[in-house]
């Protein structure tokens, strides 16, 4: 189940409110400025499932994000628990960075946790299958997979060039709560 948590950006330890049902979880979000929505993900493909095998069996939702939002780029995140370079690839998401343009991820398996650093608040955000979060450029956030990840997220960029980070340089992602194992990563888990 998909989950927000909003918390003071000087108080990690308690959550000011906490939801769970999807359209308050939208609600709060459009409100920070974040595309938030349930999309169908009804074509079952498995973490570890291929780059190829993703973007075929999503190729429509992907037509049309490219056709009417004008991405221009896409690429494939897949991963499960026994992937050699977990470690390497969760520490590449993990501190407090932006990025010049909007990030766009489509949960298509598994679940991943954003958690964005938007006006003195921090909303942590549980992705799960069929979730699209739209981050808009410049926002502060970070992303976790977990110590075991379980997750396939399809993401689209307004920049031919993919994936460009700029780190703040902040500690604040380490004070807040990293995700915990997906059930499902834990019963798969080397
Ligand atoms: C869920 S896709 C991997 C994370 C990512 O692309 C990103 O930019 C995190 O901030
Ligand atoms: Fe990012
Ligand atoms: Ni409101």
């Amino acid at each position: 189940m998909s989950r927000l948590r909003i918390y003071d950006d000087q108080i990690p330890g308690t959550p000011l409110a906490e939801f769970h049902d999807h359209a308050t979880i939208e609600h709060e979000l459009r409100e920070a400025g974040v595309r938030f929505e349930r999309w169908e993900a009804n074509e079952p493909v498995w973490p570890g499932a291929s780059q190829e095998q993703v973007i075929a069996a999503y190729q429509g939702d992907i037509d049309r994000l490219m056709k009417d939002e004008g991405y221009q780029a896409v690429d494939v995140i897949s991963l499960k628990p026994d992937h050699p370079e977990r470690a390497t690839l969760r520490q590449k998401f993990l501190e407090e960075h932006t990025h010049s343009e909007d990030e766009v991820r489509f949960f298509v398996a598994g679940a991943g946790q954003f958690t964005l650093h938007i006006a003195g608040k921090v909303y942590e955000v549980l992705c799960e299958q069929g979730d699209l979060i739209g981050v808009p450029d410049n926002t502060r956030h970070w992303f976790d997979m977990s110590e075991s990840p379980y997750f396939v997220a399809i993401r689209l960029f307004t920049n031919k060039e993919g994936w460009v980070a700029h780190f703040t340089g902040t500690d604040i992602a380490g004070r807040f709560p990293r995700m915990p194992p997906h059930p499902s990563a834990t019963a798969l888990a080397p």
